[in-house]
C-alpha cells in the first residue's frame, strides 16, 4: 500500500482549472462539524472532496484517454450475453446478503456520477439471436455520463465530477447539499424525520424513502437506511441527556459525526474482513482502526505509551492527517472495481426468525425494487428481513453470475426512465470514462500483467471463453471481466486480488485524508460519549439495539456480515469450506 500511495494517486485538476473551483470560506461553525456539501474538511483547501469535486485517478493521467476506436470492442452487450448472463445462481457462501446490501449502501456514501445526459448516447448494436430483438429492440442506448463543464484543458483526458461528497461522511443518509439535508431534518433535538411507526417517510411522488441518496433503491437499502436513521436519532437522545444545552444544530452535527464514524468502523473491522476472510487481512483491517498494538491486548496498550505516534501501531482514528501529497478525492478506477452487481441474487428466500427456516415464500428482485421496497419492509417487518439477510447468501463475484433482473431493467422517472442492461452499462462505462483495461491497470498497481488468458484464470473453460471474446488479445480484456474471471484468489477472498489492491489503498486513504478521522477525532469534536459510542459499536450491537428479537440469531456471531448460522455451528465444523 505504501508503494501505491506514492505511485497510484493522481490529481485531475490542473493549475488552469484550479481557478474555476468555487470560492468557499469556512465559518467557525464548520470547525467541529461536517458540512452538508463536504466543504471545509480540509481547512487549507476547503473545496477538496466536496460535492461536484472531480474524481481523481489511480492510473497515470496520460493513460486515461478514452480509446474511442475500441469503444465498442468487443461489443459490451455481447460480453453481457456470453460472459455475464446468469444461468444458475452461484452463491458466495462465506458472506451473507447483508454484506451485499451494505456494499451498495457504502458506495452511495462515496460516489455517484450523477444522472446521465439525456440527449447524448452511445448506441450498442445487438447481435443476431439476441433475445431483445424479439421485443423489437435492435440497439441499446447507453446515455453518456454527464460531463465536467469546468474542464478547460482539451489536451487532457476527460474528467468527471462526483455528485456526492467524496468523504466517508454518511452522505447517503444526510444528503450532499444543504437543501436535501434540511428537508430530512425534524429541526428538533437534532433528529431526522421518521413516521409514527419509526420508518423513514416516503416521497409521495416516487414512493421511495426520502433520504440522502435514494437511487437504485431496493429492500436491502431500505433496511440499512432505516437502521442508521434510528441510530442517528438515538445518538441525539444520548447527547441531549448528557448535554441538555446543546442546540438542535449541535445535536445534529454530533450525531452525524458519530453515526458516520460507526459506519466507517463497521466497514473497516467487520465488512472488509468478512469479504477477505483471511487471518492476515483480519489483523490488517483491525489495525487500520485500532492499530497493531491493540492486537497485543494489555501489553500493546502499555507499549502505546512509550512508542512514537504511528498510525500503523495505534490505528488511523486520532492519528495525524496525511494526504500523501495529493488532494483527496475518490477515483474513477475505484468506482470501476466496485461494479459488483453480481453479488445480487435474482430471488430472495424469506426466512422465518422463529423457526430459523425458510418460509417457502420467495421474492423476485424485480418485486422489491424502487417504490416496491417500502411495502415489503412494512409487510415482512425488519426483524424477519434482517434475519433473512443474515443467513441467506449473495451471489459470487464471478463470471456467468450477473443478476438477469438488472440485465433487463426499466429505471424510474427519477433516473431518467432509462431502459438498461446493467452488465452492458458496466463494461461500457469504464471504457467511456477512460478506465484502463485489466492488464494496463495491473501494471499501474505494481502487478504482473497476464501474458496469456490462462494467467487470468486457472479454469481452462473460462480462459477459452475469454480468448474467443477478445480474439486472442489479452490486452483488451476489460477490467470488470478480468476481475470477475480472476482465479485462483488468495485464500478467503470473495473478490479478485486486482480489486483488492485498490481497496486497500483507498480504504486507508478515506480515513487518513479526513480531518474528522485524524486530527479532529477527539472529544472536543465528537464528545467523549461520541467516541465511546463508536468504540463500543459492532454491527450486531447496532442491530440488537433496535431489534432485540434477533438476540438468539446473533448469539455466537462474531462478524455480522458472515452467514449467521455458519458461525453458530461448533468450532470444528464452522470451517472455511465452500467459500469463494
Ligand atoms: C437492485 C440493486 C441495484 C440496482 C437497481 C442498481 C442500479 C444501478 C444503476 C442504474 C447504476 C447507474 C448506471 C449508469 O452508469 O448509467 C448503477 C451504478 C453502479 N452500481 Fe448499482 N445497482 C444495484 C446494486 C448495486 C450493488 C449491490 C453494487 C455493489 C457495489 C452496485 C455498484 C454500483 C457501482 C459501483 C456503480 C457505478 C456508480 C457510478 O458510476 O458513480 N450496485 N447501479
Amino acid at each position: 500500500r505504501q508503494v501505491l500511495e506514492k505511485s497510484a494517486l493522481h490529481d485531475t485538476y490542473t493549475t488552469d482549472d484550479d481557478k474555476l473551483k468555487p470560492s468557499v470560506t469556512c465559518p467557525d461553525s464548520t470547525l467541529h462539524a461536517r458540512t452538508a456539501d463536504g466543504s471545509c474538511n480540509d481547512l487549507d483547501d476547503p473545496t477538496m472532496g466536496m460535492r461536484l469535486y472531480r474524481f481523481g485517478r489511480n492510473a497515470p493521467i496520460e493513460k486515461t484517454f478514452v480509446d474511442n476506436i475500441n469503444l465498442l470492442k468487443p461489443n459490451p452487450r455481447h460480453i453481457s450475453n456470453k460472459l455475464f448472463k446468469r444461468k444458475e445462481f452461484i452463491p458466495a457462501t462465506s458472506i451473507n446478503l447483508l454484506a451485499a446490501a451494505w456494499l451498495q449502501f457504502q458506495t452511495h456514501d462515496w460516489f455517484d456520477h450523477g444522472l446521465n445526459q439525456r440527449d447524448n448516447h452511445i448506441s450498442v448494436p445487438l447481435f443476431g439471436g439476441d433475445e431483445l430483438q424479439k421485443r423489437g429492440i435492435h440497439s441499446l442506448k447507453v446515455f453518456r455520463t454527464v460531463s465536467d463543464p469546468y474542464q478547460t484543458r482539451k489536451d487532457r483526458p476527460k474528467t468527471f465530477r462526483n455528485a456526492n461528497t467524496h468523504w466517508w461522511d454518511a452522505s447517503q443518509l444526510y444528503g450532499s447539499d444543504a437543501e436535501t439535508q434540511l428537508a430530512l431534518r425534524e429541526m428538533k433535538d437534532g433528529k431526522l424525520k421518521v413516521t409514527s411507526s419509526g420508518l423513514i417517510p416516503l416521497d409521495k411522488k416516487t414512493g421511495v424513502e426520502k433520504t440522502g441518496f435514494s437511487n437504485n433503491w431496493w429492500v436491502g437499502l431500505s433496511m440499512l437506511h432505516n437502521l442508521f436513521t434510528r441510530e442517528h436519532n438515538v445518538i441525539c437522545d444520548v447527547m441531549k441527556a448528557k448535554y441538555p444545552d446543546m442546540t438542535d444544530q449541535e445535536l445534529f452535527d454530533k450525531a452525524r459525526l458519530v453515526n458516520a464514524a460507526v459506519m466507517s468502523k463497521l466497514h473497516t473491522v467487520e465488512w472488509t474482513p468478512a469479504l477477505l476472510y483471511n487471518d492476515i487481512l483480519d489483523v490488517g483491517m483491525n489495525s487500520n482502526w485500532f492499530g497493531l498494538l491493540s492486537q497485543l491486548g494489555d501489553f500493546g496498550n502499555l507499549l502505546k505509551r512509550f512508542l512514537p505516534e504511528n498510525y500503523v501501531l495505534t490505528g488511523i482514528p486520532g492519528s495525524a492527517k496525511d494526504l500523501h501529497g495529493v488532494p483527496y478525492s475518490l477515483t474513477e478506477e475505484f468506482t470501476a472495481v466496485y461494479r459488483m452487481h453480481s453479488i445480487l441474487p435474482d430471488i430472495i428466500h424469506l426466512q422465518d426468525i422463529k423457526s430459523a427456516k425458510r418460509t417457502g415464500k420467495t421474492y423476485a428482485l424485480k418485486d422489491i425494487l424502487f417504490s416496491k421496497a417500502s411495502k415489503v419492509v412494512e409487510k415482512q417487518g425488519m426483524e424477519n428481513l434482517f434475519y433473512t439477510f443474515g443467513v441467506e447468501n449473495p451471489g459470487a463475484l464471478v463470471l456467468h453470475n450477473y443478476p438477469n433482473t438488472i440485465r433487463d431493467l426499466q429505471l424510474p422517472e427519477t433516473q431518467n426512465a432509462e431502459y438498461v442492461d446493467m452488465a452492458t452499462v458496466d463494461v461500457l462505462r469504464d471504457r467511456e470514462r477512460g478506465v484502463p483495461r485489466y492488464n494496463e491497470l495491473r501494471r499501474h498497481l505494481n502487478m504482473a500483467p497476464a501474458e496469456t488468458f490462462r494467467d487470468i484464470t486457472d479454469d481452462p473453460k473460462v480462459a477459452e471463453e475469454l480468448e474467443e471474446m477478445y480474439e486472442g488479445d489479452v490486452e483488451m480484456v476489460d477490467l470488470l471481466v478480468g476481475c470477475m474471471a480472476e482465479s485462483p484468489r488468495p485464500t478467503g477472498f470473495a473478490f479478485s486480488d486486482t480489486a483488492f489492491r485498490l481497496f486497500l489503498l483507498m480504504a486507508t486513504r478515506r480515513l487518513q485524508a479526513d480531518r474528522f478521522y485524524t486530527d479532529y477525532y477527539n472529544s472536543a469534536t465528537y464528545t467523549q460519549e461520541g467516541l465511546d459510542w463508536v468504540e463500543n459499536a459492532t454491527m450486531s450491537s447496532v442491530l440488537l439495539r433496535y431489534f432485540p428479537s434477533l438476540e438468539g440469531a446473533l448469539r455466537g456471531v462474531t462478524n455480522a456480515f458472515r452467514p449467521w448460522k455458519l458461525q453458530q455451528e461448533p468450532a470444528d465444523s464452522a470451517g472455511r469450506e465452500g467459500e469463494l
